[in-house]
């Protein structure tokens, strides 16, 4: 029997929800294979080449597998003062991270990676905001990790979520704080002719 499961040809290498929300509300169509990439091997070297590394080995491993189809892979990290600060541990961990954003600027780095390899083509790119925090009182940082919100999310806040009263500015993409650089990531689909969405012929085979 023919199987009538839609063959999406745009794939999400990513276990990360804000991920496939952001792309989701973007109508694009793609399929999530999140990946095993083990993200503690790769050393720390300038922020920006450290993400797109993390980026393309994570879209790589998912397209060694689906050579025909276009994948994105992302990295975020929050970066403070020659520090990467990635997810926290324990509540110990979570609490001298926020006291450490506290009333200070830090940089959120993205990197992307859009690749197939039937195609040849493989884009990385990173992209970094500046977002500066509240001074934050102790009470504020205690009542922020007991909402258990800042465990799976680097630098131990959640822009998008109750974190959102954490932050006085940003300079730069929204998106990209969250998990994913939306603007330039469907730039780079659009111009490589890999966008797939709700409804178009591209987005089913
Ligand atoms: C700073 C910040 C990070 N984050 C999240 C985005 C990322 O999901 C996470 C950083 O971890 P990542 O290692 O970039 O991604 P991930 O492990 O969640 O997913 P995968 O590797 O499978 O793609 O932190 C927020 O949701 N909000 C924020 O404000």
């Amino acid at each position: 029997m023919p199987s009538t499961r839609k063959q999406h040809h745009l794939i999400l290498a990513s276990r990360s929800p804000r991920r496939k929300y952001l792309l989701r509300k973007a109508g694009l169509v793609f399929e999530v294979i999140p990946g095993t990439f083990d993200e503690s091997a790769v050393p720390l070297t300038d922020p920006g080449d450290y993400v797109k590394t993390l980026a393309r080995a994570k879209a790589e491993e998912i397209a060694v597998r689906r050579p025909e189809a276009w994948v994105i892979g992302a990295d975020t990290i929050v970066f403070i003062e020659g520090a990467v600060l990635g997810k926290p541990a324990s509540r110990t961990a979570a609490r001298e991270m926020l006291r450490r954003l506290s009333g200070q600027t830090h940089q959120v780095y993205t990197g992307y990676a859009v690749c197939c390899r039937a195609a040849g083509r493989m884009i990385t790119e990173a992209v970094r905001t500046d977002v500066r925090f509240k001074e934050l009182t102790e009470a504020e940082i205690e009542w922020y990790i007991q909402t258990g919100e800042p465990f799976d999310k680097a630098g131990a806040y959640a822009i998008q979520g109750l974190g959102t009263f954490l932050v006085r500015s940003i300079n730069g993409s929204y998106t990209n704080v969250v998990g994913l650089p939306v603007c330039e990531v469907i730039e780079a689909l659009i111009r490589e002719g890999a966008v797939f969405l709700e409804g178009s012929e591209g987005a089913s085979s």
